[in-house]
């Protein structure tokens, strides 16, 4: 597990960039708390002066004052204006990180229940590391700066054993925090991980809401839920504790501080005054560490984190040289074997599969006999062990991932539709289709009617997760965004299974009669009602185990007719 330093210097690899804007932000921390000091200093020295009969202007040490004040409000705007410059952009780098990072690692990094932990880091979890960018280094270095000076100052200009007094207290004011700091870099980590699991256990049970009260679960499932709120709230009572016991720490150092300095100051009325006066004066810039000390232990605990997402080796690579992109688009796998990483079970075995250029082609088989896992494969979700994957003769490893992926569109069992229009989720790809487009893809999935008749038509809004529309329209529409973004490939993993019957028919046969050069790949456990004249691989536990056209499988009995048989 890394440590903080560690943290810090990979985080600070993001602000390279940036150094103008921090030096800006150190500046006027710097120069802003020292102006702070001053005010309290200079007014106690006008004091003295006064009171052993100087002859000094009360108009001018006014005016003296307030241009002070002035100038520290200044730059107290700076340090803030320049320490969130450099903390939004470096957040913003991070994210575009994040994402970049899990391009991919999809759908592996993505499926299932990380889902919310990955919403967890890649939002609250990254917010969390402003501290560190906008109020660490900035206090930081005010914090030991601004007390060196002073206490130069006071020696040479006041009283030397004051300075060593005020100079000592000072240090151990600033150290205070570190005594606490292992134990409250376990309790942040602690307090990290306990934040992901609610927001994960939260998350899966308002997906699966009607699972889980139908199952009677919702009194067990809550109570997992305070399990964890107990642990997080022993862990933050924990970090509480710290804070309050360096705190009272703090606050009796500094009374013990000013009693040293009266003692060893006096008899000399100016150096007990000026003494004071930079001590009190001091308990800003010194708080300023035991401020930001348990902000900065969250913010390493949620790099660290955000870290384990980013740091972790991708699963598929891009090529170094990719090639470019081939004219035909005809899929390809030559005996591909492959287990998915971290199991020993090969889910395909030694396959070589052909679906021909602008073709409807079926890949059938029974439920775990490896059919996604092809389309997992083609895609590059992931890389197949051994064997070859190719996309119009070109291996898909040697294709730039993103051009590959907006080659081949894929439509799911149970697709996403997000909150918007209908218009909005079709145009998903590409923003500019006209509405014509969007009504030829509506037609040639049979949603023509269902959407001319809805309030809006196409600007009709669908809820997230399209929980407002039927199991088949949902997929339908899913189709009909897929055909809008215009792939060459398109792999349609059971993704009409809940349309009826005669629907089903009627979508493949306007879809196969607008095909236009599109390779469709479609992947099902039911073998019924596919066309007679259609090519079909039908797989067995991760072998292919026949091919041919549909007719000619029909007819004889073999494990076509098999599965048919199956319903
Ligand atoms: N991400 C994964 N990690 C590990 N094993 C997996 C993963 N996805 C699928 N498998 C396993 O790989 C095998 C093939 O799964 P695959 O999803 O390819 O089958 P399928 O034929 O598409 O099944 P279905 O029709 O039920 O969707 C199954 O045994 C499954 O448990």
């Amino acid at each position: 597990m890394s440590g903080r330093l560690d943290h810090t210097r990979w985080l600070i690899g993001h602000t390279r960039r940036l150094l103008a804007p921090l030096g800006i932000a150190v500046a006027a921390s710097v120069v802003g708390k020292a102006l702070g000091v001053a005010l309290l200093v200079v007014s106690v020295w006008a004091l003295t002066r006064m009171a052993a009969g100087a002859d000094l202007s009360v108009a001018g040490m006014i005016g003296l004052l307030v241009g002070i004040a002035l100038v520290k409000a200044l730059l107290r705007y700076l340090e803030h204006y320049a320490g969130h410059y450099v903390a939004f952009t470096s957040l913003q780098r991070l994210r575009e990180l994040f994402f970049e990072s899990l391009v991919p690692q999809a759908p592996a990094a993505t499926q299932g229940e990380a889902g919310a932990d990955l919403t967890e880091r890649a939002t609250r979890d990254i917010d969390r590391i402003e501290v560190f960018f906008a109020h660490t280094l900035p206090p930081m270095v005010a914090a030991v700066v601004v007390p060196a000076g002073y206490v130069a100052w006071l020696a040479l200009a006041v009283d030397g054993a004051s300075a060593v007094v005020v100079g000592l207290f000072a240090a151990a004011a600033l150290l205070l925090p570190a005594l606490a700091a292992r134990g409250s870099w376990s309790n942040a980590r602690r307090v990290a991980r306990r934040r992901g699991a609610i927001a994960a256990h939260v998350a899966d049970d308002v997906q699966g809401l009607p699972e889980v009260l139908s199952m009677g679960a919702g009194q067990r499932r809550l109570e997992t839920l305070a399990d964890h709120d107990d642990d997080l709230i022993a862990a933050r009572t924990r970090a509480g504790l710290g804070t309050g016991l360096r705190s009272a720490g703090a606050t009796a150092l500094r009374a013990a501080g000013l009693i040293a300095v009266l003692l060893v100051a006096q008899p000399s009325i100016d150096a007990m005054a000026l003494g004071l006066a930079v001590s009190i004066a001091l308990w800003g810039p010194t708080r300023g560490v035991d401020d930001f000390v348990t902000g900065l232990d969250s913010a390493f605990a949620a790099t660290a984190r955000v870290r384990e997402i980013v740091d972790r080796p991708a699963l598929i690579t891009q090529a170094d040289e990719p090639q470019g992109l081939p004219q035909r688009s005809d899929v390809v796998l030559d005996r591909v074997r492959f287990a998915y990483p971290g199991t020993a079970r090969s889910v395909l075995d030694d396959v070589s599969l052909r679906f021909d250029q602008a073709t409807w082609s079926y890949l059938v088989g029974v439920s775990g006999s490896g059919k996604s896992s092809v389309a997992g494969l083609v895609m590059r979700g992931w890389d197949p062990q051994g064997g070859a994957v190719t996309l119009g003769g070109v291996s898909v490893d040697r294709l730039p991932l993103d051009a590959l992926r907006e080659r081949v569109g894929f439509v799911a069992q149970r697709p996403t539709l997000l909150r918007g229009t209908i218009a909005e989720n079709l145009r998903l790809a590409r923003p500019d289709a006209s509405d014509e487009t969007l009504w030829e893809a509506l037609r040639a999935v049979a949603l023509e009617e269902w959407v001319d008749s809805l309030p809006g038509g196409l600007e009709h809004r669908v809820s997230a997760r399209g929980v407002n529309v039927s199991g088949g329209q949902l997929q339908r529409l899913a189709l009909a965004r897929a055909l809008v973004a215009e792939p060459q490939v398109l792999i349609l993993d059971e993704a009409l299974s809940q349309l009826d019957g005669p629907t089903l028919v009627l979508v493949r046969e306007r879809l196969a009669a607008s095909l236009r050069g599109l390779t469709v790949i479609e992947i099902s456990h039911r073998a019924d009602l596919i066309p007679d004249d259609a090519q079909v691989w039908v797989v067995d536990a991760g072998r292919v185990v026949a091919q041919g056209r549909v007719g000619m499988l029909r007819a004889t009995d073999g494990p076509f007719a098999r599965l048919e048989a199956r319903g």
